[in-house]
């Protein structure tokens, strides 16, 4: 009997094995036609191209990058596999159209679940950025569209100077030319308390206090967000549990400063009302029974730091980075912001129409530095892409990051050269499909607004006051989390331009 029992146990994995072989028989066969990158032997055959991705990883170099090289090997749609899944790469403008826009093709649930529950735990829940039911989402983003226009954002455009000049000044405290600042840091801070002022009126300060409980927590629940990406065998090892407790206690806090902060101004409470923990809880039990839903006010609480603090600081720590290495890009850059502005500190809208190079700066920054390099979708029916059958239920991924790097898209790529954003109307070099750092269609980015105002402000502010030396001793890698930045932040010391 016991040994029928261990036949059993044993006839389990070799059942297991048998069954994934024929799946990955049966996909590999399924996508036979599409060309891509051979896989090597047996392994390769069940891992496929992973060891090919951990390659470009050790050599410090990112995914992206290798799906540049594959897209000059096989072409503008190819495929590549990575264990059991197959994926379909396109950066075939006409392709990328098709999946972002016309087809609208949904977010891939396995991706986004991760950043929605990890670990079983509610972080962004179904917040705009995690939501995969399109039906779900599209009725909030409704909501929402509206605050994020360019003419209602600029109702806010004070704030928007006031903000940025809090970090022109904790700058120029730095700014002796000796003491090594990290512009990531200090931009990012200024991120923070724009995202909460202009989207939750919520007044924080960390520019001047990075230790306040809301930087705090949205800093360490990102980075608790990477180890489940990066480490998925984590949760598994004993010895990571403790890790894990106190992971899930941050997002549970950080979560709670949501719900306190809707719930006050939900109940038209002043922000610096306190309210004892015993009567708010109270009203917000009674709330949770009426229409609306208060975790899901919260999963987009979350979302809008999440998604807007990263991307937006980090875009700018690569402008400030490539602004420090082309001195004749910060040449350019100074004669237009002092023939516009001149020692003017508050800068409106028609300030920004003329700051033309600016936003061309701001622009190529974007191109060769998207902080969001891949996108990818879920097919929901049959489709061709550049003669290629593309079966229901394929992954199907865009880069932004590898049509700007594309040499039959961009002329001399790999150099920073603002000007070619420079066209008008009649002469327009860049296609909108090979160019997107804010996505394409329904799901693209809703603070794209927001993102490029703080940008275009704080460049001209920050040319305005300093002259920057980048330190010498600085890598000047680029690290691919769940976004890309700049490996060591962009480490640099400043001089003041004017007094
Ligand atoms: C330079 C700065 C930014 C870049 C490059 C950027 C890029 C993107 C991209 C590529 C997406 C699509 C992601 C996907 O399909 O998976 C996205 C979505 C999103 N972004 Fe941004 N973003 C930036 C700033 C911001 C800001 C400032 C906010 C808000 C304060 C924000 C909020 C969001 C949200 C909520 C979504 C999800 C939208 C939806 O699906 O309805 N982003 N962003």
């Amino acid at each position: 009997m016991i040994g029928e029992f261990f036949k059993l146990l044993l006839c389990v994995p070799l059942i297991f094995i048998a069954y994934k072989t024929y799946s990955i028989y049966a996909i590999r066969k399924k996508y036979s036609h599409i060309p891509g990158p051979k896989t090597k032997g047996i392994l390769g055959f069940y891992l496929g191209n992973l060891s090919e991705a951990l390659r470009y990883i050790r050599g410090g170099r990112l995914l992206a990058d290798m799906m540049l090289d594959m897209c000059n090997d096989y072409g503008r749609v190819f495929k590549f596999q990575i264990v059991d899944k197959i994926v379909v790469f396109t950066i075939e403008p006409e392709a990328v159209k098709e999946v972002l826009i016309n087809q609208n093709f949904p977010k891939v649930p396995e991706i986004y679940k991760q950043v929605g529950f990890p670990y079983n735990e509610r972080y962004l829940g179904n917040g705009l950025l995690s939501d995969t039911d399109f039906g779900s989402w599209q009725k909030r983003r409704v909501l929402f569209n509206h605050g994020f226009q360019r003419n209602i954002l600029l109702n806010s455009i004070d704030e928007l100077n006031s903000k940025i000049d809090m970090l022109m000044m904790r700058l120029r405290s730095l700014a002796d030319g000796k003491t090594r600042i990290n512009l990531l840091k200090e931009i990012s801070h200024a991120a923070l308390d724009i995202i909460a002022n202009i989207a939750f009126s919520m007044q924080v300060d960390t520019i001047n206090d990075p230790s306040n409980e809301l930087n705090h927590y949205v800093y360490e629940s990102l980075k608790g967000f990477y180890r489940q990406t990066f480490e998925p065998f984590l949760a598994y090892n004993p010895g990571e549990w403790k890790w894990l407790r106190s992971y899930k206690i941050i997002i549970r806090k950080l979560r709670d400063i949501g719900k306190r902060h809707i719930m006050k101004r939900l109940l038209y409470l002043q922000n610096d009302n306190y309210v004892p923990d015993d009567i708010l809880t109270n009203l917000l039990k009674n709330h949770e029974d009426e229409k609306f839903n208060v975790d899901n006010m919260v999963d987009d609480f979350l979302t809008f730091f999440v998604a807007g603090q990263e991307t937006t600081a980090n875009t700018l720590a690569f402008c400030m980075l490539e602004i420090g290495r082309n001195p004749h890009v910060f040449d350019k850059l100074k004669n237009e912001i002092d023939s516009v502005l001149g020692s003017k500190s508050f800068i409106n809208n028609d300030d920004l129409a003329k700051l033309t190079y600016t936003n061309c700066v701001y622009k190529e920054t974007l191109r060769l530095w998207p902080p969001i390099p891949e996108i990818a979708r879920i097919s929901n029916k049959d489709l061709n892409l550049n003669g290629y059958h593309i079966p229901t239920g394929s992954w199907i991924e865009v880069s932004t990051y590898v049509s700007g790097r594309f040499e039959q898209y961009f002329e001399n790529p790999h150099v920073f050269e603002p000007e070619r954003f420079k066209y008008d109307i009649t002469n327009q070099k860049i296609n909108n499909y090979t160019y997107f750092p804010f996505s394409l269609g329904a799901r693209n980015c809703i603070g794209q607004n927001l993102a490029k105002l703080v940008g275009r402000i704080l460049i001209a502010k920050f040319v305005q006051n300093f002259e920057i030396i980048l330190d010498p001793a600085q890598n000047f890698g680029v690290i691919q989390e769940a976004t890309l930045r700049p490996a060591d932040g962009t480490q640099c010391f400043l001089l003041p331009r004017k007094n």
